[in-house]
């Protein structure tokens, strides 16, 4: 990603917790010039003020990109802050908030619905879009551009796609960590230190997701894995029975919660 014209202009960035600061972090890396980026959060981090970006100063009138990163309990009270800001493109990446919902508070916008995740933050990220009406194929490259230089991006045909991708890729980093923590447990269980259990759980999973990122099917790779009648065939009977199920429950209460916080 060229960041010159973005630097020139300059990016607000309203909310910077976890997500914002994952982003906010790989863009910084990959040449986001810090006194480029305007800050709006009532409790910068320590990290966050280490990194030279602009803190809670009034914005640039007409930054190139303003993301909207608070949580979507926050939006009406965080939003209104935004409204003097005039040729920019929004993006926003909170879960829920529709689209309707920035148009209803700021007016006519060009803006560009996210779901990231927090991969980002070491560059391996996916992010999913879609834009609103007035978004132009250039904004979407523009955030296309914008949100690649932390991952993968993915454009979706509906907002209503978004649920779905938030139950996957947008809360799926969680699912996985879980993993790793129930596996090194369970390697613990059968007696090994709990350093040497999480060692192995945790890059056991870094190692099949690299693998898994060759594009070979998961299927073809778990079979590889899996010797008839050997270790992995007894330990995945005991697995297959369960997970499907379960994360079918999980994507889909995510899911769930997406659309209920839609309102
Ligand atoms: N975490 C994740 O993995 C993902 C999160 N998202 C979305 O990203 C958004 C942020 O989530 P996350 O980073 O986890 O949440 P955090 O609570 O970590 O970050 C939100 C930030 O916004 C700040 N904030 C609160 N009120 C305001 C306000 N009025 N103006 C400006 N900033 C404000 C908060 O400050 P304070 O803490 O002091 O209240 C906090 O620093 C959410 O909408 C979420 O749905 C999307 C994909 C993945
Ligand atoms: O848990 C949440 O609501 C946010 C959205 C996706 C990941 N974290």
């Amino acid at each position: 990603m060229d960041f010159t014209d973005i630097n020139r202009r300059g990016v607000v960035l309203l909310g910077c917790g976890k997500m914002g600061s994952a982003m906010l972090a790989g863009w910084l890396e990959g040449g986001l010039a810090p006194a480029s980026v305007t800050v709006i959060d009532p409790a910068p981090s320590d990290w966050l003020r280490s990194t030279g970006v602009v803190l809670n100063a009034d914005p640039p009138a007409a930054p190139a990109v303003t993301l909207i990163a608070v949580k979507p309990q926050m939006m009406g009270e965080a939003l209104p802050a935004l409204r003097g800001l005039s040729d920019t493109l929004f993006v926003t990446v909170a879960a829920g908030t529709p689209i309707a919902a920035y148009e209803a508070a700021l007016g006519e916008i060009r803006l560009v619905r996210a779901m990231p995740n927090t991969p980002a933050a070491v560059g391996r990220g996916i992010t999913a879009i879609v834009g609103n009406g007035a978004a132009t194929a250039a904004d979407l490259d523009l955030a296309e551009g914008f949100l690649g230089a932390v991952g993968e991006v993915v454009r979706l045909d509906a907002e209503a796609q978004v649920d779905a991708v938030t139950g996957v890729s947008g809360s799926g980093p969680a699912y996985v960590f879980h993993m790793i923590e129930t596996m090194a447990a369970a390697g613990e269980a059968e007696g090994l230190s709990r350093e040497l259990a999480l060692r192995l759980a945790r890059a056991t999973v870094a190692g099949a997701g690299a693998l898994a990122m060759t594009g070979e099917d998961p299927a073809r790779l778990r079979e590889n894995v899996t010797s008839p009648n050997g270790t992995t065939q007894a330990g995945l009977e005991v697995l297959m029975a369960e997970l499907p199920d379960l994360m079918a429950r999980t994507v889909a209460a995510a899911a769930r919660r997406s659309r209920e916080l839609a309102g």
